[in-house]
């Protein structure tokens, strides 16, 4: 057992090697490399005693395939060597708001036909509405659709959100998706903070009459927008910055003047001539944006239909990156994928049982899980890599020519500049030069630094040179699921999706980061390049 001490001198998490797991494992591991040594021994001692060259052809072939699948096979028992489980005790963390870090949260969203306004906002304000101190988080929402659909209805979120924050906080609510919360879906409505059930339910319906207010707003922002979008080209615009702010004022939440997080909206600006790396295009605008608005030192990734489902997850992650004893090192606290579209049967195995039940808990054993798009705390140091030894000029060759932005790279812990105060315009103005398509040429960004673009997988990309570089992760499952999502229920989009991340996987694979060649000639330890090296069964994507 592994544990970490707070300023108090308790653990903040402890890790458990689940032994009796290791154990049967590497038994049955041995059983079966005894079973393909034997099986190897046959086929190569009838090749060498083959009597014609026609029967030689056809041995060839299949001696061929039980080497792959071997290898393959190989690669999977590192998952198995060595599983831990963590738990995490946010209690502990120090009490003062002061000494939590400031965290931003990255959303991203593309298309409002196929990803429903009215779902996005719900991940927003679910994530505005974290257990972190308000003034400590702050929401950007990457908008590639670049939709007037999708600002309306933000700015709408935000109006709500400045009521539902503070009733989730005095209330202590658990479930803090409003749709989930008042579709009844909550299994727990909260502790009530301690305040009467009387003024609970007085204070529920007003929320809720907002609730109610703010669903209409999403739905006619819907529907206005129906006409912009037949005329508006996603693909080729310029960018739109804005943060919004508060535009009622004639409510009681405004003259309490409750703090809520910052939320920025962000359309990067798309042309058809510049490619857009998808959604690590996106990120790293994000990335760039928040630099020198908050540059809060962890990001928090999150798919726009997976909403935060557990308020503690962000005081779960810090359990792990305030550690002293592993945070030199720690890039990202992954959190598992769950969802809640899936039926009992399951049929497509929609959860990934194996990668989030089996692989990720043993790769937490070795150094890590896969960085895995959406549910991760990261590190923001982590995706700029070492910035210490290089001068201004050198920044600029990487980050591009940004002063304001190479100044915040060079103070990692200047951060928090000006919530809830007025947005300066030349501020505003850096932001769109930052979002601009012309902004990374003959920079590194997406290939040294910030969220890769050599793969369409993205995320595992990213984790994976992560890790070569010597980086560590740490995979946090409680009990409750931290997040929730959507995911495929029919067999077209599941197969749309499994083909498209094993032909990212594949693209790896057969590139020259191709990780057991690569992840062996860098700061990667034998299992976990073995891990990595499973992607080999990519090749099932061939035809
Ligand atoms: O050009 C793009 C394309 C996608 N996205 C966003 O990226 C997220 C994931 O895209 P989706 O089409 O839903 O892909 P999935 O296959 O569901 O996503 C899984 O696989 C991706 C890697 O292939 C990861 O990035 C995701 O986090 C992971 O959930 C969504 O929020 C999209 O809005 C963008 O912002 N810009
Ligand atoms: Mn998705």
């Amino acid at each position: 057992m592994n544990s970490a001490s707070s300023p108090s001198s308790l653990p903040l998490h402890i890790s458990t090697v689940h032994t009796s797991r290791a154990t049967i494992n590497r038994f049955q591991s041995l059983l079966h490399l005894t079973s393909i040594f034997a099986l190897l021994y046959y086929r190569l001692s009838e090749i060498t005693t083959a009597a014609t060259p026609s029967s030689l052809f056809s041995l060839f072939p299949i001696l061929a395939a039980e080497l792959i699948l071997s290898t393959i096979w190989l690669c999977y028992q590192a998952f198995l060597w060595r599983p831990v489980f963590r738990t995490t005790f946010p209690d502990r963390l120090p009490r003062e708001e002061a000494a939590l870090p400031p965290i931003d949260v990255f959303v991203c969203t593309t298309d409002p036909e196929k990803e429903p306004p009215w779902e996005v906002m719900n991940t927003v304000v679910s994530a505005m509405a974290l257990d972190y101190p308000p003034g400590k988080l702050s929401v950007y929402v990457s908008d590639d659709g670049g939709s007037i659909v999708t600002l309306s209805s933000l700015k709408a979120a935000r109006r709500f959100a400045r009521c539902w924050v503070p009733f989730c906080q005095r209330f202590g609510i658990e479930c803090r998706c409003p749709r989930a919360y008042f579709s009844g879906r909550p299994e727990k409505e909260g502790d009530g903070g301690g305040k009467s059930l009387e003024c609970f339910e007085v204070e529920k319906m007003k929320v809720e009459a907002k609730y109610e207010e703010f669903k209409c707003s999403v739905a006619k922002a819907v529907e206005n927008g129906a006409a912009t979008i037949a005329t508006f080209n996603p693909r080729d615009h310029s960018p739109t910055i804005e943060v919004i702010q508060d535009d009622s004022g004639d409510d009681e939440y405004e003259t309490s003047r409750v703090k809520c997080p910052l939320l920025v909206y962000v359309a990067r600006e798309k042309r058809p001539s510049s490619p857009h790396h998808f959604k690590a295009g996106a990120l790293n605008v994000l990335l760039r944006v928040s630099g020198i608005m908050t540059n809060s030192p962890y990001v928090l990734v999150l798919d726009c239909d997976m909403y935060c489902n557990d308020p503690t997850s962000a005081k779960q992650a810090m359990c792990f990156h305030l550690d002293p004893e592993i945070s030199h090192k720690l890039a990202f606290v992954q959190f598992p994928q769950k969802f809640h579209s899936l039926s009992e049967n399951d049929i497509y195995d929609g959860q990934m049982r194996t990668l989030f039940v089996v692989r990720w808990p043993g790769m937490d054993g070795v150094q890590g899980p896969i960085l895995s798009g959406s549910g991760f705390y990261i590190k923001r140091e982590a995706l700029y890599g070492n910035v210490s030894k290089k001068d201004i000029p050198q920044l600029k060759q990487c980050f591009g020519d940004s002063n304001d932005f190479i100044s915040f790279v060079k103070q990692s812990n200047r951060h928090n500049l000006f919530h809830g105060a007025e947005v300066p315009i030349d501020l505003l103005e850096e932001a769109h030069f930052l979002a601009q398509c012309s902004y990374e040429r003959e920079t590194s960004w997406g290939k040294e630094i910030g969220f890769r673009y050599e793969s369409v997988v993205e995320d595992y990309f990213t984790g994976f040179m992560l890790h070569c570089k010597g980086w560590t992760s740490v995979y946090c499952t409680p009990s409750t699921p931290a997040f929730l999502g959507s995911s495929p229920t029919n067999l077209n989009d599941t197969l749309v999706q499994n083909s498209r991340w094993n032909s990212g996987l594949f693209e790896v694979v057969l590139s020259k980061f191709s990780p057991l060649i690569y992840g062996m000639s860098q700061k990667m330890s034998l299992l976990q390049t073995l891990c990595y090296g499973y992607r080999l069964h990519g090749s099932w994507s061939l035809p």
